[in-house]
């Protein structure tokens, strides 16, 4: 059995005095594409974050592919990670936000280049020429000389994505990456969605409300409430015959909100 490419153990995270994350474990399998559901302020957010290193953590530790994230491993002794440690780590991992966080001022190819040039040190030729293919895979190539300003939500989504893909992460991270968007611009980001989970063998975890979505598209469901996981299962166990209360009357509210599960 291979190993997780994703061990978190026993994390705690606090804003102030509000325990956002309580002890949380859980582990993700390579190629491994996971919803993450639950009420909102339930901490979904928050794990993101902190696998993206865009927040610490108050306790406990995480490996990412085997190495620890929060901390280097010198001589058998456990030290809180550099700056240089977690930057090398972050690369492994890329992320899509709900509100797109695209360069305002520069090009859409620019967008998807400017990453790998800074952080990998890719020529400009090399890195366009990636820039056009991820491009064209959503769908954008033939705007990647507009600015963000010029396009659509579903548009930027779309761009964000192939930024996010150019760096080629191991694990890509989506955080309502619909949730922004006028309803008639939420499918043409989906079936981005739905082409990298067929056709690639990253790792995703994606922090949905679009319920529907979750049960096509993942192999597992980690229902999230009060910073904590739960239950998890498969979609159909999770989504058909929840077991324990608090997922029930989630999804019965989700139900009666009129949301396909
Ligand atoms: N930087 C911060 N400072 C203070 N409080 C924060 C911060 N980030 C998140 N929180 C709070 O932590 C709680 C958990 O937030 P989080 O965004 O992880 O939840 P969520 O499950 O993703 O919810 P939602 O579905 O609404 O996005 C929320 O109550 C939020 O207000």
């Amino acid at each position: 059995m291979p190993a997780p490419i994703i061990k978190v153990d026993a994390i705690t995270k606090s804003f102030g005095t509000f325990k956002v994350l309580d002890g949380l474990s859980m582990q993700v399998m390579p190629r491994e594409k996971l919803a993450l559901i639950g009420p909102s302020g339930s901490g979904k957010t928050t794990i993101l974050r902190i696998l993206m290193t865009l927040e610490r953590i108050d306790g406990g530790h995480i490996q990412i592919d085997g190495e620890q994230l929060y901390h280097m491993e010198r001589n058998g002794q456990l030290l809180p990670a550099d700056e240089r440690h977690l930057a090398k780590m972050r690369q492994k991992i890329g992320m899509v936000f709900q509100l797109f966080n695209l360069f305002p001022h520069k090009s859409v190819i620019d967008n998807v280049t400017l990453a790998p040039m800074l952080t990998k040190g890719v020529s400009r030729t090399a890195a366009e020429k990636r820039a056009m293919e991820l491009l064209d895979m959503v769908g954008m190539a033939d705007k990647a000389r507009s600015m963000p300003a010029q396009l659509s939500g579903g548009q930027k989504q779309r761009v964000a994505i192939a930024r996010a893909l150019a760096l080629q992460p191991r694990i890509m991270l989506f955080d309502e990456v619909t949730s922004a968007l006028d309803p008639e611009l939420v499918e043409e980001v989906l079936n981005v969605l739905w082409r990298l989970c067929s056709e690639t063998d990253m790792t995703m975890l994606l922090v949905t409300h679009e319920m529907g979505f979750a049960h096509d598209f993942a192999d597992r469901v980690l229902f999230f409430d009060r910073g904590k996981i739960v239950e998890e299962g498969k979609p159909d166990e999770i989504f058909r015959h929840p077991k324990q209360e608090r997922t029930q009357s989630f999804l019965k509210k989700i139900i009666a909100a009129g949301h396909r599960v």
